[in-house]
């Protein structure tokens, strides 16, 4: 027998080819079924079998039982026939011989061809016959009982080598290994990574489920595939010269922390299942890996985090699948809306909340605040990155212009810096307080900046408009994305820092800030200018803010040229009076010369790109369309005024020709009378004139001039809130009889909001009348002016 199994390899061959069954590999369960699985003698032969055949084959028999490989049992599971590496023969090229139950498998000694050999699920110890085959190309000896790491000369084209479940406990070197592109050592005892040096092709390692405990010996291999599963790793370390790596599996190690893959670029899946991540932020450490596709963090303490899958999502938005589940795009939204809203996301969460909570109050009417069919209320609003000098700019403005502007303070959980004071700056208040405030709807917007709340009270719009004052306000951007959803129409001016390092200096110079909050403020310098290039007119006009006294000149030319005022020399309070208005546009919609002059001065001020698209694309209307849209107009006014008598009778009447502070309740006693330096003051001769009266009163640019105008003592002064300000040309006739009906209401104790009759009709030559509701105010602002003003400040898209 042994000397038919010991055949040279060539002679095997035809021996095989005659033994082998030819449907190839056979029995891959029961190692024993070899045997039954062999090739039946040929048919007439079993007569014939001598007692010395069947000897023989009860001696095979016991070589199997054995575990000794046979050299039938060979042929019986060759496969492939091919050409030898040299190309002179045919040979099988692959030998698979899986549970068979093999201890000595010596007689592969003489397969000297063999490219591929799978000897899995054996009981082999010895594989020292691998040295006679120099044409091997893989070599599978899993589940044996090795216990000694490559027992054999090297092949030199050896590439694919699988010795996983045996018992080997150490690495020894590999360097003659040149061509070893794949190895798989899973389930041994290795407790060091060594020997690999030299293995210029490897390109998959795979030493799962030994007792490794570092990462080392893998120096500028060319590996893509590194599997070290079920080690007992605590730290990603050493991996950085894997440049290539591409799939790495450290599942079941004792790892706490993702650093030390930072620098792998090529990566594109990491097991790190059951390990001891705890933290989110460690996600971090491969959030710039460019090829990350696949993360598995399934059985580590950090699934126990609050949001854990959307954080880890937004934080490596290119996952397609976390913890072996596949990312879905809604997925992908709800992350990024919930860690970085984009502003309008945050502005309408924002909105909604306070919306809300407001509804969820008793409702009342914010007399001083309303919008009104023509004009909203008025607000200037100061935006820009934190310190940039819009809270000093705000002071300054409503310090000088006090007859207009009062300072909007809003609400802030940031304790007082020195010098500032309670509700002069902010309202200071504690967390609890601002979020009770928030659930009392008091808001109109809130934002966090640097991890502490702002928030612009209702409260302390209607103050302001109470006093028939505009509101000044600074905010972040945020707070401007969430104002422009609510129904106010402020003036969005940005002031903007221009030099970096001036900016810089200034904050540190201040004092107050950590290095951390002068960056956090830097940076969102970008934002602002990123909104104001993507965005035109999202703000109305924009400012250098990089000298604050050119600053505040062209803030404050700005707001004289809204106002329409004139220079009426220098100092404080020269703005308290207002040059008489002759630049509003006139009843038919149409402005006046003066005012055309206006307009394109103004221009440079509004640079509200949509209106002058929007003033560019309308076309000049005749007339006589202009007296249609006017009649229209009025029977619209009529109508909601017929249909709302009482309180809005009142409302839009006076809100036609009255600014804020002419619109406060006549139990608000005259914090904004003592004031005004103004109040009583004549009018102006040119304010007399009634075609010039009426032209004003038609503006929200004549309310200063006809404020001026008023005696102290006005029967307006007991009139009640009404709507916001509202410039309406075409009610002006009822100004008078507006005012004589009030007059008539108080004296005989009727409240303004009491039932009225039907609307008065109004005596033409009331019209005229020197006297105007809210005399005694001080000279109130002017509200958003209509018609073509309209068009140059108007709302925006
Ligand atoms: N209601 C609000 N909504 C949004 N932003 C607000 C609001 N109130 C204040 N802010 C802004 O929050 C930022 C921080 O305000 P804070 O007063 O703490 O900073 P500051 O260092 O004094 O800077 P600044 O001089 O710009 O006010 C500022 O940019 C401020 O304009």
């Amino acid at each position: 027998m042994s000397v038919s199994v010991q055949q040279a390899p060539t002679a095997a061959l035809s021996s095989c080819q005659t033994l082998r069954n030819p449907s190839g590999p056979r029995s891959q369960g029961d190692p024993n079924t070899t045997l039954l699985t062999r090739s039946p003698p040929p048919e007439g032969d079993e007569l014939t079998a001598t007692e010395e055949e069947v000897e023989v084959e009860g001696d095979k028999q016991t070589e199997m039982e054995d575990g000794k490989l046979t050299e039938e049992e060979v042929a019986n599971h060759l496969s492939s026939l091919g050409r030898s590496a040299t190309g002179l023969h045919h040979i099988y090229q692959f030998l698979s011989l899986p549970r068979q139950n093999l201890k000595n498998v010596s007689i592969l000694c003489h397969y000297v061809h063999l490219q591929k050999l799978e000897l899995p699920y054996n009981r082999i110890k010895d594989l020292s016959c691998v040295s006679h085959m120099p044409y091997l190309i893989m070599l599978d000896a899993s589940h044996n009982e090795l216990s000694e790491f490559f027992g054999f000369q090297p092949p030199k084209n050896l590439k694919e080598v699988n010795f996983s479940h045996n018992q080997i406990s150490a690495m020894k070197d590999l360097s003659a290994y040149a061509s070893l592109s794949k190895l798989i050592l899973d389930y041994n005892s290795f407790s060091e990574i060594r020997g690999l040096e030299k293995c210029s092709s490897l390109t998959h390692l795979s030493i799962a489920h030994s007792k490794i405990s570092r990462i080392s010996g893998l120096d500028n291999l060319p590996l893509k595939h590194l599997c070290l599963r079920g080690n007992l790793i605590k730290k990603i370390e050493n991996l950085h010269t894997l440049r290539t790596l591409q799939v790495l599996d450290l599942s079941s190690n004792r790892i706490q922390s993702l650093s030390g893959l930072q620098n792998l670029h090529f990566l594109g899946s990491i097991n790190l299942e059951s390990n001891l991540i705890r933290e989110i932020k460690e996600a971090t450490y491969v959030h710039d890996l460019p090829l990350l596709r696949e993360l598995n963090l399934k059985r580590s303490p950090v699934q126990e985090q609050p949001d854990y899958r959307l954080a880890v999502i937004f934080l490596l938005h290119r996952l397609t699948h976390l913890d072996e589940q596949a990312v879905t795009a809604e997925e992908k939204v709800s992350a990024v809306n919930k860690f970085d809203p984009p502003l309008e996301v945050g502005a309408a969460r924002d909105h909604m909340t306070h919306v809300v909570y407001q509804h969820m109050q008793p409702q009342v009417i914010f007399d001083s605040t309303l919008p009104s069919l023509d004009a909203p209320y008025p607000m200037l609003i100061l935006t820009g990155p934190q310190a940039c000098g819009k809270r000093e700019l705000a002071h300054k403005l409503c310090q000088e212009f006090s007859d207009y502007f009062a300072y909007g303070a809003c609400h802030t959980t940031r304790g007082p810096y020195f010098g500032e004071e309670d509700g002069c700056d902010y309202h200071f208040v504690l967390e609890e307080e601002f979020q009770n405030m928030i659930r009392m709807g008091c808001f109109v917007q809130t934002m966090q900046y640097g991890g502490h709340w702002y928030g612009l009270s209702r409260e302390a719009i209607e103050s302001a408009a109470r006093e028939g004052l505009a509101c000044c306000i600074h905010m972040e951007l945020e707070g401007v994305f969430s104002l422009k959803n609510s129904y106010f129409e402020p003036r969005y001016v940005l002031l903007i820092p221009t030099s970096t390092k001036e900016y810089i200096s200034r904050m540190k110079a201040r004092g107050l800030y950590s290095n951390g909050q002068i960056d956090t403020a830097v940076s969102r310098i970008n934002l602002y200018v990123k909104i104001n290039k993507e965005r035109p007119g999202f703000f109305d006009s924009v400012i250098s803010s990089d000298n604050r006294e050119e600053a505040y000149r062209a803030l404050g030319q700005l707001v004289k040229e809204y106002l329409g005022l004139e220079e009426q020399g220098a100092g404080g309070g020269e703005h308290t009076r207002a040059a008489p208005d002759n630049t509003q546009p006139d009843v038919s919609g149409e402005p006046p010369a003066a005012e055309k002059v206006e307009v394109s001065s103004a221009d440079s001020f509004s640079r509200n790109y949509w209106n002058k698209v929007q003033a560019g694309l309308t076309p000049q209307k005749t007339s006589a369309e202009l007296a249609s849209i006017h009649r229209k107009q009025q029977m619209v006014r009529e109508a909601l005024m017929g249909k709302s008598p009482g309180a809005y009778t009142q409302l839009f009447k006076r809100s036609v020709h009255t600014a804020p502070s002419l619109l406060a309740p006549h139990s608000q006693p005259g914090p904004s009378s003592s004031l005004n330096p103004n109040v009583g003051r004549p009018l102006p001769d040119r304010i007399e004139d009634s075609s010039s009266e009426e032209s004003r009163a038609s503006s929200g640019l004549s309310m200063h001039s006809s404020a001026g105008a008023l005696s102290v003592g006005s029967p307006s002064d007991g009139l009640d809130a009404g709507a916001g300000p509202k410039v309406d040309p075409l009610d002006i006739s009822m100004l008078g009889q507006n005012l004589e009906s009030t007059k008539d209401h108080t004296e005989s104790g009727l409240t303004p909001d009491a039932p009225r009759s039907a609307p008065e009709r109004v005596s033409p030559t009331l019209t005229t009348s020197p006297g105007r509701p809210g005399s005694n105010a001080k000279p109130v602002l002017p509200p958003i002016p209509s018609g073509r003003k309209a068009a140059e400040f108007g709302p925006k898209p």
